[in-house]
């Protein structure tokens, strides 16, 4: 039997509570509405609290969800406020213990293909139940209720628990996954600096927010641009948490590298291996195809037009965001997910024999000889333990080594810009030439 209780929090408003209920036997009644002998009624009054009722034979219980104050407790959303006795179902199933993940910018356009990916199982896998916890800005809270709701409505099994907030340190509490993809777009007229600090401030908030409330081995995959800085802010504001654990996106990069090499040399881009962006998301990043392989060869064995390599195919994926919106007219954000759930997959599975993958990581003790205490693109292995090892057996030429250097530099000038976010003084700003980030026109 099902009982829901209505609970009065610390605060003015209402929280729902549904305690510890022998709810297993109904799991599958909620989830599958045509076994169901329940009714789920959510309301929500022009400018007042969302209120959600359960009802079924045995059970009259209101439910409620405030949204008066958008500063308070994460909200669990309508269906997700009911808790069940999961312990039973992980037994039936042989379930992995639930894990929560928070994404910010839920109501964003990335984010819009993302969690419906993470909420099937297709990133994760199919025995792993999560909670998805997220987070918009106060502007985006009514559209994050629109997509707490379509998420209902979508009645994945392993998705146990919504929540949705705008205060990261509600939202990151006990996170195991933080993927941060809530940013402002650059403004017209806005310098490359000024998204900078604007952005900074954001990751230098949640950082600290992780640090204060997240899991101690939080795994932290910043999407937001300009992602390698923002990832560097971050962790500098989260001492407490690995530095290792943080990650800026640039998978998004490496697939575009590897679909260009796959249609020049004419075959399927699943030929395509060992690919490495190095260093900056931004039209410095270097795509490598001195170590890339096109089944299992070197790529210059396979595409002889070293033109082509040096001058088209680096351009060609330094600049492909900016092209795609051209066509579209907005920046690619269903291939961004893809990228992000490669990327995690990347860390949750191990990596096949002889290949790697790149991601953006914190540059402590690097066997490359890049310069260390920055966020940098660079070739990784993993067993599948959400860690990762840098790989040791590449080679550089002068073409490669020369373009390292120069994103390098890049990312060394946005440090200095964003010290005063980081906590290394006062910030001086000098970028070497004002580079797009490839989702920009
Ligand atoms: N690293 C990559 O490969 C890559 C690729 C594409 C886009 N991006 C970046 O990802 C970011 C998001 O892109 P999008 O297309 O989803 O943008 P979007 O504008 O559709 O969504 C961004 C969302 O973030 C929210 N937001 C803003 N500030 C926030 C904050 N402080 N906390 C929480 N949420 C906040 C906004 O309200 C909005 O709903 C952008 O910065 C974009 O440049 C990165």
């Amino acid at each position: 039997m099902a009982m829901a209780e209505l609970i009065p929090s610390s605060s003015s408003s209402l929280y729902t509570k549904t305690t510890s209920l022998q709810y297993s036997s109904q799991l599958s009644n909620v989830l599958s509405p045509r076994l169901s002998n329940q009714r789920r009624v959510c309301l929500k009054p022009r400018n007042s609290t969302i209120v959600c009722s359960v009802t079924s034979k045995e059970v009259q219980a209101p439910v409620s969800v405030k949204t008066e104050d958008p500063k308070k407790k994460p909200e669990c959303y309508g269906v997700f406020c009911l808790t069940y006795d999961l312990k039973a179902e992980e037994e039936t199933k042989s379930w992995k213990k639930l894990i929560n993940i928070a994404v910010s910018g839920a109501a964003g356009m990335i984010s819009n293909h993302l969690l419906f990916k993470l909420a099937s199982g297709e990133v994760f896998g199919p025995d792993q139940p999560i909670a998805l916890k997220l987070l918009g800005s106060e502007r985006s809270l009514q559209a994050l209720e629109g997509v707490a709701m379509e998420l209902e409505d979508s009645l994945f099994p392993l998705l146990r628990e919504v929540s949705i907030g705008i205060d990261p340190y509600e939202v990151f509490q006990d996170v195991e996954w933080a993927l941060l993809i809530g940013a402002k777009p650059r403004g017209p007229g806005m310098e490359r600096a000024g998204l900078l600090d604007i952005n900074g401030q954001i990751f230098a908030e949640q950082g600290k927010a992780l640090n204060a409330v997240a899991s101690r081995n939080v795994k932290v995959m910043v999407v937001g641009n300009p992602c390698n800085t923002n990832a560097l802010i971050c962790l500098k504001n989260a001492p407490d948490i690995p530095a290792k654990n943080f990650h800026a996106l640039t998978r998004l990069d490496e697939n575009r590298a590897k679909c260009q090499l796959a249609l020049k040399a004419g075959v399927f881009y699943d030929k395509v291996s060992n690919v490495t962006i190095w260093g900056n998301h931004s039209t410095t990043q270097v795509p490598d195809f001195l170590n890339a392989k096109i089944d299992g060869l070197p790529v210059k064995e396979v595409i002889k037009d070293t033109k082509w390599l040096e001058e088209e195919f680096t351009q060609k994926v330094q600049t492909r965001g900016g092209v795609l919106i051209k066509k579209w007219g907005r920046s690619s954000a269903a291939s961004t997910a893809v990228s992000i759930v490669d990327a995690i997959r990347s860390l949750v599975t191990p990596t096949p024999e002889g290949d790697w993958f790149s991601t953006g990581v914190y540059t402590a003790g690097n066997p490359y000889g890049i310069a260390e205490d920055i966020v940098f693109s660079m070739p990784c292995r993993s067993k599948g333990d959400g860690d990762y090892e840098l790989v040791k057996d590449v080679i550089f030429d002068d073409y490669l080594w020369n373009r390292i250097k120069k994103t390098e530099a890049e990312l060394l000038a946005e440090k200095k810009c964003v010290a005063h976010l980081t906590g290394e003084g006062i910030a001086v700003c000098d970028l070497p030439g004002d580079t797009m980030l490839p989702g920009e026109m």
